[in-house]
């Protein structure tokens, strides 16, 4: 069996991804991805390609692997599957997570709250985080402080908003706890954009540094569906930190996106491994096309696979590219619409 990823002589744990596909359509040899060491991977595609299940799948076997864990962003409440193989639970759901208010580093808060960290409100924001490691103690602080009515009442708004996403307690999710095996899933469904923006970061952040300070016995492997939604000034800088320099100390990403070409350049530029479903608009592939390796045999757009669950690999590591499809999932799809057609058809096409 192939292990994309891995170079020939080397062992340990793999992700079963699913199947060769030849041109004609046939399937062939079992193919597999390395999950020994920490990739950087991208998983693109339209619309209903099959991204999300593709996510599923490397998570399943994450999660199953010794000495790995896979944490799951998972924006639309469609992951919750993977917490139970064959029936008994193996992993946890954390549904609407929390974080503490000083996970976040002071600087992002005006940010986080639409506020430029220049204007009163926004600075007097910044130096109540700088002081107060609670969100009671930040709105405490800002009732208090020696600024105009103006100032302080715009501060108190938006602390007051703050307060109302019910995302910040004292006693938040530690990411470090994140690093035991099992799979965790972050249900961030029930979360408005920022407060899950928020959390992504905390999380991101955290794994990179827990495993900097040598603090996780294992491999966390963050995985985040709908990646596009994380590319603002809040989340994207942890997911850029995790992408370009979470290898070495030891944390995998898998970026999920239909919109590859929302992601920081770096994301794709950056990743080893690209898992490239079917995609039709422009700038997605012209994103994609940008990292077109030389030992890709032809254009992408002549390459890229036009069945649901099929996808082109490129991979970095080795320079090769290989043309997949991908396996039934083992945990439940929690994601897909049932639907007639689904029953006895293996793939379609995407149109
Ligand atoms: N390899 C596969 N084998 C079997 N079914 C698959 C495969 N890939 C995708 N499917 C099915 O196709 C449907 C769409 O897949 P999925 O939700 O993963 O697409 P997506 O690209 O993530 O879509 P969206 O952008 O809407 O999130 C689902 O019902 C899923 O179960």
């Amino acid at each position: 069996m192939h292990v994309i990823g891995r170079r020939e002589d080397s062992t340990g744990p793999v992700c079963d991804l699913g199947a060769y596909r030849a041109r004609d359509g046939s399937t062939g040899a079992s193919v597999s991805l390395d999950i020994d060491r920490p990739h950087a991977a991208v998983v693109v595609g339209k619309r209903g390609a099959g991204k999300s299940h593709t996510l599923a799948v490397v998570a399943e076997d994450l999660a199953r692997a010794p000495g790995v864990a896979p944490v799951v962003i998972d924006p639309m409440g469609v992951f919750g599957g993977l917490a139970e193989t064959d029936g008994a639970v193996s992993g946890r759901v954390h549904c609407d997570p929390t974080i503490r208010a000083d996970a976040l580093p002071p600087r992002a808060w005006p940010a986080l709250l639409g506020l430029s960290a220049t204007e009163p409100a926004g600075s007097l924001i910044w130096r109540a985080a700088t002081e107060s490691p609670t969100l009671d103690e930040m709105q405490a602080f800002v009732a208090d402080a020696d600024v105009t009515a103006d100032t302080r009442r715009a501060a108190a708004n938006h602390l007051a908003l703050a307060d109302s996403w019910g995302v910040f307690d004292a006693d938040g999710l530690d990411p470090v706890s994140l690093c035991t095996p099992g799979p965790d899933v972050l249900d961030l469904s029930g979360l408005d954009s920022e407060p899950a923006r928020a959390v992504t970061r905390v999380v991101a952040r955290g794994l990179y540094e827990a495993k900097v300070a040598d603090e996780a016995e294992t491999i966390p492997w963050l995985l985040i569906d709908e990646a596009h939604a994380f590319t603002d000034e809040i989340a994207a800088p942890a997911i850029e930190t995790v992408l370009t320099r979470g290898r070495t100390p030891g944390v995998g990403i898998v970026l999920a996106t239909q919109r590859p070409s929302a992601l920081p350049d770096a994301a794709v530029s950056q990743a080893d491994l690209r898992i490239i479903h079917r995609l039709t608009a422009g700038p997605d592939i012209s994103a994609m096309a940008t990292a077109d390796p030389t030992y890709l045999d032809g254009a992408l757009t002549a390459r890229l696979p036009r069945e649901r669950g099929c996808a082109l690999v490129v991979d970095d590591s080795t320079e090769s590219v290989h043309e997949v499809r991908v396996r039934d999932r083992r945990t439940r799809d929690d994601g897909s619409t049932p639907r007639a057609s689904d029953f006895g058809v293996r793939s379609e096409t995407v149109e």
